[in-house]
């Protein structure tokens, strides 16, 4: 049993409130304002505060250091209908206990009310982080799903342990690990974000570790691993699932004994910076094929924020289309949205998440040339990418395709043009999806290929075979 404060200017909230926690047999006092609350603080010397952010005259924020100084020790829990990261941040950062999304059940209530019953408040935290709303890493999302991961994000950025995050291409996974990295105490130092898809598989192990002059031919002198360089930052390991196998033994060694070794060297280094991983791509279906560690993931996954797809939570759309829009035209009056385009994308399933949406408001701002944004000015929709496309399955089509050209052809005079038979069997794709993408636009998918309007020109007219490579 403790004694409780409740600040909430919800009657109805406070009053079921009072009433479960009355039955729990706590004794409980409730506040319709902060400026009540303070006064009660001072009265009553609460163990624990509930506080709702969004109050009348002072909020919940600003109320959080005034309570400090009648109920120093007692843990606060705020309450909140909709914040944004920064204000789950800027609660966590101040030593709020925990955040609680309304509407929460009284069962998730229940389980922090006592972790905060049982527990001291967290203490000697870094000073509150100034963002600008439109700075480009604002992270936006009013969903009761993003709310979640806000109040997940700002409870994991104050510790050291890794994180993982998983979800669909374009759901914002980098954009979340910057926001852990800027809300942590480590802000002011670098954060390094590793796109381990990009290194070349050969060299991945000097570039994550180091190397020491001559540890292989073409090691010309002493190299610093990027794990080595984050320092006292944060690593981000992006497209974690590409990580060779043989390399994972290592990175779990560096994650939990904090230590690597580089290559040609035995004695292990100290390395201090905080890992976050990134994938979109199915841990556990990769343990199931054998291609990733189950201890590696274990030791990543104590920590997991799963972000969902777009689709999951349109109640986004309008704000980060809104978002997207003011910093793409700079301000231009004309450049709103129109009902209808909103409706539009309400309705689409985004395969390619925020990063589609991103585009697509981009194109249409362009588009529009100033003018209020219509249906018409959108792109078309990025189609899904079936899970099995992978680059293993295009290189099994290609080679199966030139296992029966080899088997088939005439080797003295088809052999040369292999290369040309299998540029017919793909352009006509390319070029068909690229100009379904512009309209027909035959110039704008020129500029999407990177090629000269007029050799699409040629290469469309030239007889290609349609027949698709299967
Ligand atoms: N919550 C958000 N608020 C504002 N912008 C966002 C948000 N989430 C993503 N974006 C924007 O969407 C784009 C894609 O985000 P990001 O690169 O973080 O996705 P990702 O999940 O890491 O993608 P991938 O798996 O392909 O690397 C970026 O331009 C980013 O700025």
């Amino acid at each position: 049993m403790a004694t409780i404060l409740v600040i909430d200017d919800e009657t109805r909230h406070c009053k079921s409130l009072r009433k479960f926690l009355a039955h729990a047999g706590h004794e409980v006092h409730v506040a319709g304002s902060a400026e009540r609350g303070l006064e009660l603080a001072e009265e009553v010397l609460p163990e624990v505060v509930l506080l709702d952010i969004r109050l009348p005259r002072m909020d919940g924020l600003t109320a959080i250091g005034r309570l400090r100084e009648h109920a120093p020790e007692a843990p606060i829990i705020i309450m909140t209908a909709f914040g944004t990261l920064d204000t789950a941040a800027a609660a966590v950062e101040k030593g709020v206990f925990d955040y609680l999304v309304k509407p929460f059940s009284l069962e998730e209530l229940k389980t922090v009310l006592n972790r905060a019953i049982d527990t001291s408040r967290i203490a000697d935290l870094p000073p509150e982080p100034t963002v600008n709303e439109d700075c480009p890493n604002v992270v936006i999302g009013k969903s009761p799903l993003m709310q979640r991961i806000f109040n997940r994000v700002a409870l994991v950025a104050a510790s050291h342990v890794p994180v993982l995050l998983t979800g669909e291409s374009g759901t914002g996974k980098e954009v979340l690990a910057r926001a852990i990295h800027r809300y942590s105490p480590r802000r002011d130092k670098q954060f390094l974000p590793v796109f381990l898809a990009a290194l070349s598989p050969s060299l991945i192990e000097s570039e994550l570790f180091g190397h020491n002059r001559g540890a292989y031919t073409g090691a010309e002198s002493d190299r610093v691993g990027l794990l080595e360089q984050a320092g006292e930052g944060t690593v981000l390991l992006d497209e974690l699932g590409d990580i060779p196998l043989s390399l994972q033994v290592k990175l779990l060694r560096a994650i939990e004994e904090r230590e690597v070794t580089r290559v040609g060297e035995h004695q292990p280094r100290r390395m201090r910076a905080r890992f976050i991983a990134a994938t979109n791509k199915s841990l556990p279906d990769l343990i199931a094929q054998g291609r990733f560690r189950e201890d590696l993931y274990y030791r990543l996954s104590v920590y997991h924020i799963e972000v969902p797809p777009l689709r999951e939570r349109t109640e986004d759309i309008p704000i980060l289309a809104e978002h997207f829009l003011r910093q793409t035209v700079n301000g231009k009056p004309g450049s709103v949205l129109l009902p209808s385009t909103i409706e539009e994308m309400l309705s689409r399933p985004w395969y390619g998440n925020i990063r589609e949406l991103r585009n697509a408001v981009e194109h249409a701002a362009i588009a529009s040339r100033g003018a209020p944004i219509a249906v018409d000015h959108l792109p078309q929709p990025v189609l899904p990418t079936s899970e099995e496309e992978t680059e293993s399955d295009w290189a099994t089509k290609v080679n199966r395709w030139l296992d029966d050209q080899i088997a088939s052809i005439n080797p003295l005079v088809d052999r040369n043009q292999l290369h040309e038979m299998l540029l017919g069997e793909i352009e006509p794709i390319l070029f068909r999806r690229t100009l379904h993408h512009c309209r027909n636009n035959h110039s704008a998918a020129a500029r999407v290929l990177g090629i000269d309007p007029k050799t699409l020109r040629t290469r469309l007219a030239t007889k290609l075979t349609q027949r698709p490579v299967s």
